[in-house]
């Protein structure tokens, strides 16, 4: 490992991967990747989550290329320097914002959307300059494979590594010193992550999980509530970051609920579940029996049949849920869908703000003071409003948590932030020594003042401005040399 990273690390030392051509033509290159290996790229996925190849695409597939698209038509401009606005003292010189690449970055991806989870920050962080290592997640075998076989083909070898393998192997990359590591994946390994990237005081984003809720106002059409909530619980079966968790709603929704997701799930799914190829199967039998067993002692209202040879959970309701079981107390990341009654919306605020901030917040509601209310005395990583999970699939919204769900955010240009250090630069001339007599000792209540007035005025008024306050800095410095001259 150890070799791999100074190898990543003297090729970006070189600036191999800095110039804006090199960046766009790389990005190019993963999209001919993508393009070319579509066909490869969704058997795998679909190897490893038993999801239809339509799925894979409009789920991962859409979202990488979307990405690539937007870096390669803006890229030119977000890596120019912008200029600041700036004060008296600096009027005559140069100043801007450069943003600079970090140097090696670590993306260790999850198993659940597990193309998109790794190559979307890949995007980012090849067009914020950098060199990169992904560790694809070994429980998403298939995807990990094609990658560590894919991307060499396509991409600078000296510049992007895939590293495969499990837990021993990522333990060894986070040994290694990077410049910025972003993990998906649960909250307990984000805090492995940290604890190893504090030794060399590496940054972090941490992509993590929770118990996103759900809100369900009485004013609202259940009949659309329930069509968007099902496909967003049931998508990838219920194995989605920001799946809505659970609901919250009053006790007389209930009944319409169960009734509205039953009706919807079979529009989606038809009669016979298991036979539908939008529906897909648990990763594994550890997460299969974990979710089988947050079944235990609850109302069942609506599914609940399992088969543990095909690792199939059907779309499942739960009722009445008291908030003090562990369905309750743990992500479900599965398609089990609890219903917790609150008296009123005042109720889901305090549920809400009782437990760790979530990754995502639904509110569904015809009532925008409630809406802007429920926004306004909460926090989430992200908020759909009558909808769910589709805040994701917008990338000018950064996309991230906060608190227990997670640091930082990625997407977009706030990929491309993420990815960079933006660079204050201030540039001077050696000329204009008489005014800097006025920050050399000895200091004075008079060169205070006048520090005062150069500093405290803001200037930022276009041309005609500048023009005007060039003038009044000549005249002002003029009248320091005076004053000091005589003092
Ligand atoms: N915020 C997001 O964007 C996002 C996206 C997907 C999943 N998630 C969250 O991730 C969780 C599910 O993912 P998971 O954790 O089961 O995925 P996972 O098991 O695939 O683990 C994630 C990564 O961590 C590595 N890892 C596991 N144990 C480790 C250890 N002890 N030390 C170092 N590295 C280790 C794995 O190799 C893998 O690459 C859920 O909580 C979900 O909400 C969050
Ligand atoms: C016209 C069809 C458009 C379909 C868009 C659907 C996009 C769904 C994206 C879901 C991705 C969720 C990834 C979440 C990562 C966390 O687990």
């Amino acid at each position: 490992m150890e070799s791999l990273v100074q190898q990543l690390r003297q090729t970006f030392r070189s600036g191999r991967s800095r110039p804006l051509r090199f960046r766009l033509q790389q990005l190019q290159a993963l999209r001919r990747m993508v393009q070319e290996r579509e066909k490869d790229i969704l058997s795998a996925i679909a190897a490893d989550l038993c999801k239809s190849e339509f799925n894979a695409y409009s789920q991962e597939v859409i979202t990488v290329l979307g990405e690539i698209d937007l870096m390669l038509g803006n890229l030119h401009e977000w890596v120019t320097a912008k200029p600041v606005k700036k004060n008296l003292l600096t009027m005559m010189d140069e100043a801007y914002i450069q943003p600079e690449p970090l140097g090696v970055i670590l993306i260790i991806g999850a198993w659940n959307y597990p193309f998109v989870l790794t190559m979307q920050p890949l995007v980012g962080a090849i067009a914020a300059g950098n060199a990169v290592i992904i560790k694809p997640s070994e429980l998403s075998e298939n995807t990990a494979k094609i990658l560590a076989k894919l991307l060499p083909q396509y991409l600078d070898q000296d510049l992007y590594a895939v590293v495969n393998g499990g837990v021993e192997e990522t333990t060894k990359l986070l040994e290694q010193r990077f410049d910025h590591i972003l993990y998906t994946g649960n909250t307990a390994v984000g805090k492995i992550v940290m604890e190893a990237a504090a030794k060399y005081l590496t940054p972090v984003t941490l992509e993590l999980g929770g118990k996103s809720p759900c809100y369900i106002d009485e004013d609202c059409d259940l009949g659309v509530v329930c069509r968007r909530i099902t496909w967003g619980k049931y998508m990838n079966c219920g194995q989605t970051c920001i799946a809505p968790d659970y609901i919250l709603c009053e006790a007389s929704l209930q009944s319409q609920i169960v009734q509205k997701i039953k009706e919807t799930v079979k529009e989606f799914y038809g009669e016979n579940i298991k036979e539908s190829p939008d529906y897909e199967r648990i990763i594994n039998l550890r997460h299969f029996k974990r979710i089988q067993s947050l079944l235990e002692g609850q109302k069942i209202a609506f599914g609940g049949e399992t088969d543990e040879a095909t690792r199939y959970i059907a779309p499942t309701v739960l009722t009445d849920v008291d908030p003090e079981t562990r369905v309750m107390q743990e992500e479900i990341f599965g398609p089990v869908l609890p219903i917790v009654p609150v008296k009123n919306a005042d109720e889901a605020i305090n549920f809400i703000n009782k437990r760790e901030k979530p990754l995502a917040l639904y509110i569904f509601s015809h009532n925008n003071k409630l809406i802007k209310r429920m926004i306004d005395e909460t926090s989430s990583g992200g908020v759909t409003v009558n909808d769910v999970i589709m805040h994701f699939t917008l990338n000018s919204l950064p996309f991230g948590g906060v608190g227990s769900s997670g640091m930082g955010a990625y997407h977009g240009k706030h990929s491309f932030d993420t990815f960079s250090h933006q660079r204050p630069c201030l540039l001077k001339s050696l000329k204009r020594e008489g005014a800097n007599k006025l920050r050399y000792p000895p200091n004075s209540q008079s060169k205070v003042d006048w520090a005062k007035f150069f500093v405290l005025k803001q200037f930022n008024k276009g041309k005609l401005g500048l023009l005007l306050l060039t003038f009044l800095g000549v005249v002002a410095a003029v009248i320091i040399k005076f004053t000091l001259e005589c003092a």
